[in-house]
């Protein structure tokens, strides 16, 4: 078995949200846009923060129509459209590395050469930041935590040697296990095809996104053990997994994700699926195998269970960020993909990224561009098509790591700058039969990222479907096209493009938009490590849920009576305030609130009780859930056990 507890590290210091005083912009000149000097941690210089609210647009022409939306002193103009200039700027700013196959274009993006001299302090900032960060500074600062995604593919730049050696031991202990799983060595206690044939992956957000993307891109066609995932809540969901499991449930090595270990939505994954195990009158803890943080609750449930292995999570690591740690490696392996290649692949590109000159740095490149297209505000969406089915989840896999990073209300400094940029997309040619209509000639709020993928399909196999003409040539025909026919109406892509998709370039691509978002994050002076906004809603599902419970132990108390007395739903919001909510009316009305609070609540008990309805947990006995003001409902059966527990 493949324990290696003992080897996680600590869990994290108690997390307090940010509070700071809120500054404002202070003036608002008509051609520029300035702001108070603010101190920096971390070594990143003032930024031009701009107020969300000022909105600019390109016009169709390409020129600014709403010029103090600029977040530099620098003037956008119309995008060049002489060929023979376009050419020389195609290869002027064309990014090229080498050993990894990769090209970065950023040629039709509009930056001019006096925006790339603004911005040229902040980026040595943000090169110094980064530097530090990879030293181990605190760079998540409300967590107090470091940030060192970048150590888990070069251990040796570890801040200490005990978190190199935790690292490569925890790769070896990776590999050691899902060799064992694949060659059979470990195998499930009850399967007749005598080895494990699938992978049942229970996690949320960073602990599925980039396994899902890796497993699409990489997985070969016949996997030494399939994957599937639960990444939700939906039972249906849930049940649609388990049933198209079948009887393979009994060969199937589920590994349940969560760095917290708390997450409910996986938490309740891992019961349906230990019920699934139940009913099948199969041992769960033969089959399970844990990927958390040390302690954690899921950490602890493994141990005690005596699940069949657990793997650590580092709370330097963040969710979105986990690809190559225990994370993803594993089901990676298990799916025969060659881990030690991503791994390369994103050392690789690291280092590219650690370039302290503009041009030689892709990530870099890439923040420039976001900013130049998104006025530094995220004032337009970056939609990501790559013309490669595999690459399909790419776009969702950079959503979360994208938007959870700089969605954020306030700045390091404490005030609130709203920032974030939107990304959405599936893949090409198959979007331009949706949505490439409206990005050419409607709304012209975002700028593209076209990934391209230069090898069709493996030697030997591609033939011509018309003379000199391949299947892959359309689809590089239709990439170019889409390209020059958006560039042609002023709307600005940028192509990263990769010789094949191997796991050294998928490793390359994660690392490269990794360092993109940190570098911008400083450019905006945000911290992209925490996503505070997630725990709020977080909070306010437990709240629901706390509410539920309270809501049926007054349903139950009312059907137990006899006769059943169905409540209104007054009647049930009432009862449901008292007693403990009486301290909460009290200052919700010594604070003018009071009629709001009772508003939401009912309306929260309204669809908490047409939930249930809907599920036959209650009845209605008078009216229905379309007229709310009239319905009575009670229990179908009045359960004591609840009722006094
Ligand atoms: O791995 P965990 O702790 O279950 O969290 C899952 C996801 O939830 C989030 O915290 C957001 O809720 C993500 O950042 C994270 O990837």
């Amino acid at each position: 078995m493949a324990s290696i507890s003992g080897i996680c590290s600590s869990s994290s210091p108690s997390v307090k949200p940010r509070l700071k005083p809120l500054l404002r912009a202070t003036s608002l000149r008509r051609n520029m846009v300035s702001f108070p000097i603010r101190t920096h941690r971390i070594g990143i210089p003032p930024v031009h923060s701009v107020a969300r609210e000022i909105s600019s647009e390109l016009s169709d022409d390409g020129a600014l129509k709403n010029e103090t939306a600029a977040p530099t002193k620098v003037k956008k103009k119309g995008l060049e459209k002489d060929p023979r200039a376009l050419w020389l700027r195609y290869v002027d700013w064309l990014y090229q590395h080498k050993e990894l196959g990769l090209f970065l274009d950023v040629s039709r993006v509009g930056f001019t050469d006096e925006f790339v001299a603004e911005m040229e302090p902040r980026f040595q900032a943000a090169f110094r930041a980064m530097e530090e960060l990879e030293k181990g500074a605190i760079a998540n600062p409300d967590e107090g935590r470091m940030v060192g995604h970048y150590w888990l593919r070069s251990p040796h730049l570890a801040p200490t040697s005990r978190l190199k050696s935790l690292i490569e031991t925890t790769l070896d202990a990776v590999c050691d296990f899902a060799g064992d799983v694949v060659s059979g060595k470990i195998k499930p206690p009850s399967s007749p095809e005598g080895r494990f044939t699938q992978i049942l992956s229970v996690g949320i957000g960073g602990s599925a996104l980039g396994p899902q993307f890796v497993a699409e891109a990489l997985a070969p066609d016949n996997p030494p053990l399939k994957i599937r995932f639960i990444d939700n809540t939906d039972p249906a969901g849930i049940d649609h997994q388990i049933a198209q499991l079948g009887p393979e449930l009994a060969s199937t090595l589920v590994i349940v994700i969560s760095k917290s270990g708390g997450t409910p939505e996986t938490r309740n994954g891992l019961l349906e699926v230990q019920k699934a195990f139940r009913d099948t009158s199969l041992d769960f803890s033969k089959q399970g195998v844990a990927i958390t943080q040390e302690n954690s609750l899921l950490d602890n449930t493994a141990r005690i269970e005596g699940w069949l292995a657990r793997f650590p999570m580092f709370d330097w690591v963040g969710g979105r960020t986990s690809e190559m740690s225990a994370v993803g490696l594993l089901p990676a392996a298990l799916q025969g993909i060659d881990i030690r290649e991503m791994l390369a692949g994103a050392a690789l590109m690291d280092e590219a990224n650690r370039a302290t000159v503009l041009k030689k740095n892709p990530a870099a490149l890439l923040a420039l561009c976001w900013y130049w297209a998104s006025d530094g505000v995220g004032s337009k969406d970056m939609v990501v098509l790559p013309y490669k089915d595999s690459l399909l989840l790419f776009s969702r896999y950079l959503q979360q790591l994208v938007m959870e990073s700089l969605g954020n209300e306030f700045d390091l400094d404490g005030n609130r700058v709203k920032q974030g940029l939107t990304v959405y997309g599936n893949k090409g040619s198959t979007d331009q039969h949706a949505y490439i209509q409206q990005l050419r000639e409607g709304v012209h709020n975002f700028f593209v990222t076209f990934i391209e993928v230069l090898c069709d399909r493996p030697p030997g196999h591609d033939w011509e479907l018309e003379p000199g003409v391949t299947c892959g040539d359309y689809l590089f025909g239709m990439l170019q096209g889409t390209r020059s026919a958006l560039y042609a109406n002023n709307r600005e892509s940028i192509t990263v493009t990769v010789q094949e998709v191997t796991p050294r370039s998928v490793g390359a691509l994660i690392a490269l938009y990794e360092r993109a978002v940190g570098i911008y994050a400083s450019l905006v002076n945000i911290n992209a490590y925490h996503q505070p906004g997630v725990e709020a809603g977080k909070k306010a599902a437990g709240e629901v849920l706390a509410l539920q419970k309270r809501v049926l132990a007054v349903l139950n108390e009312a059907s137990c009576k006899e006769p059943v007395e169905p409540l209104t739903l007054e009647e049930v919001a009432e009862r449901c305030h008292a007693p403990e909510d009486v301290h909460i009316l009290i200052s919700c009305v010594f604070r003018n609130h009071f009629a709001f609070i009772w508003h939401v609540n009912i309306e929260m008990i309204y669809k908490i009780i047409a939930h249930m309805a809907s599920n036959d947990r209650a009845l209605i006995a008078e009216g229905s859930c379309g007229s709310p003001r009239s319905f009575k409902v009670f229990l179908g059966e009045c359960n004591v056990d609840e009722l006094y527990a």
